[in-house]
């Protein structure tokens, strides 16, 4: 009995008391339970002071801080930690992030001290002691900046926004953005191209240059030309070659001059904004929106005072009835057209679909080209794809469907060019408001984000 005296024996059969109470804490989840209360009782010792980061400011526009202090928080590893979290499919096939949930805690450390943020709906609230604050608190938010600028810079999907009748979230719903054009895919004179290029670099370094002229930095694009000529695919390069989000209006589901400044300031920096087929919805008058509302919307008044970048794209079939003043230098600033498919563009094409840099058949492309075309690069693309195992039988529909139109279609195909020449768009030519919306969507593979989802 003695044994049970012996102090060696009682610290060893406390250990292993303590070794077993461990292992039960650990197995059952106790500890857990135990660390969130220990966490109650450690926050009667301390004053909290808290920090709310809304979503949305007053004017309803999206908070950037918000946006920053989101992807930082999703990038710690302490949100596992959280007791409810999101997995997500990453960009990368078979990546998975991890995602917030509404209501939870995530828990940092930074220069010794603890910090939690609580994501409460459409905040994020910083919670840190009183005591820590004055320490902490700036350079814990630079950090946050700098670890998410590293984040984003390194962000690869693009989002694409489009307006949205009654979303809680405010004018604009986001879908990935995977179109795949590019300047490279895009068949467009070489020379034409460089100078869109070169023109959007120098845009996005005169920053400075913009401000000190008291001019909202901003370039406006007009690409005009028939409708299968690579106006969209276009659109979708730009925002590829700048990484920037695509925000696409649809002038139907506007409600009125107001609504379409909202949209604008609740649009992001760094964006191209997109208003497609603007002849149509002029000359139809198929919109709320007034003449003025547009106008005052292309010169981005309303945006002048976030003083970051945005590229705003108009799209036409024509512009020769267009009210001058919405084509006036300043409002627009680099005016593009986009021609029927001559031979150089049929070139570009034949190498992307159908992998042909020269062919036996091109010389007499080349002599069909040379009479005049009215086939779009589109219905040749269609042709090249319809037949793309076999390049002969391509190039051969292709002469076949050129023939045709210059021969047996003669009206329609002079009437497609002078069309083409003088930059118009008649009735016979002008497309349906609602498949041009529909045609946007499918462009931009709404629709199989849609079915998917
Ligand atoms: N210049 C081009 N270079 C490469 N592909 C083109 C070009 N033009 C058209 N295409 C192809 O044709 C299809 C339709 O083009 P797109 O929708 O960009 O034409 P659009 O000018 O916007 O027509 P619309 O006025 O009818 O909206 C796309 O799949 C695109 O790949
Ligand atoms: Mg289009």
């Amino acid at each position: 009995m003695t044994i049970l005296y012996n102090p060696f024996f009682l610290l060893f059969i406390t250990l292993i008391v303590l070794f077993l109470f461990r292992v039960v804490l650990i197995k059952t989840g106790l500890i857990y339970i135990a660390k969130k209360k220990w966490r109650l009782v450690e926050d009667c010792f301390y004053v909290y002071q808290f920090f709310k980061v809304p979503k949305f400011n007053e004017s309803m526009q999206r908070n950037q801080l918000y946006h920053k202090v989101s992807v930082y928080l999703n990038s710690l590893t302490s949100v596992e930690d959280s007791d409810f979290t999101n997995l997500l499919t990453g960009k990368k096939p078979n990546e998975i992030v991890l995602c917030l949930d509404p209501n939870q805690i995530v828990e940092d450390d930074f220069l010794g001290a603890k910090i939690f943020w609580i994501n409460q709906d459409k905040n994020l609230v910083l919670k840190i002691r009183k005591a820590d604050k004055r320490r902490v608190l700036r350079p814990y938010l630079q950090h946050i900046h700098s670890v998410s600028d590293d984040l984003d810079g390194q962000k690869q999907d693009l989002k694409l926004y489009m307006n949205v009748v009654d979303n809680q979230e405010g004018r604009w719903r986001s879908f990935p953005f995977t179109h795949p054009s590019t300047f490279e895919t895009i068949a467009m004179e070489s020379d034409l191209k460089n100078k869109i290029k070169s023109d959007l670099q120098s845009f996005l370094k005169a920053r400075q240059y913009y401000h000190r002229l008291g001019r909202v930095w901003k370039r406006s694009y007009l690409l005009y030309g028939p409708s299968g000529t690579g106006k969209s695919s276009f659109i979708a390069a730009v925002a590829n070659f700048l990484s920037y989000d695509v925000y696409a209006i649809d002038l139907s589901e506007v409600s009125d001059d107001s609504d379409l400044k909202l949209m604008l300031l609740q649009s992001t920096p760094k964006s191209v904004i997109v208003m497609e087929d603007l002849d149509w919805y002029l000359s139809e008058k198929s919109t709320a929106v007034s003449l003025s509302g547009i106008l005052n919307f292309m010169d981005g008044i309303l945006t002048s005072g976030c003083g970051e970048e945005r590229v705003m794209v108009f799209t036409m079939n024509g512009k020769d009835h267009v009210d001058q003043a919405i084509l006036r230098p300043g409002r627009i600033d680099v005016h593009i057209r986009f021609p029927l498919c001559d031979f150089t563009a049929f070139k570009t094409l034949a190498n992307n679909y159908l992998g042909l840099k020269d062919h036996k058949l091109f010389p007499q492309v080349e002599e069909i080209f040379q009479n005049g075309s009215s086939l779009s690069p589109a219905e040749i693309g269609e042709l090249m794809i319809a037949n793309r195992n076999s390049p002969s039988r391509a190039l051969k529909s292709i002469i076949n469907a050129l023939h045709l139109q210059t021969d047996g279609d003669v009206n329609i195909g002079r009437s497609r060019r002078a069309v083409d020449e003088a930059g118009e768009s008649s009735g016979a030519f002008g497309k349906e408001g609602s498949n041009a919306v529909k045609e946007f969507k499918k462009l931009y593979g709404l629709w199989r984000v849609k079915s998917s989802g």
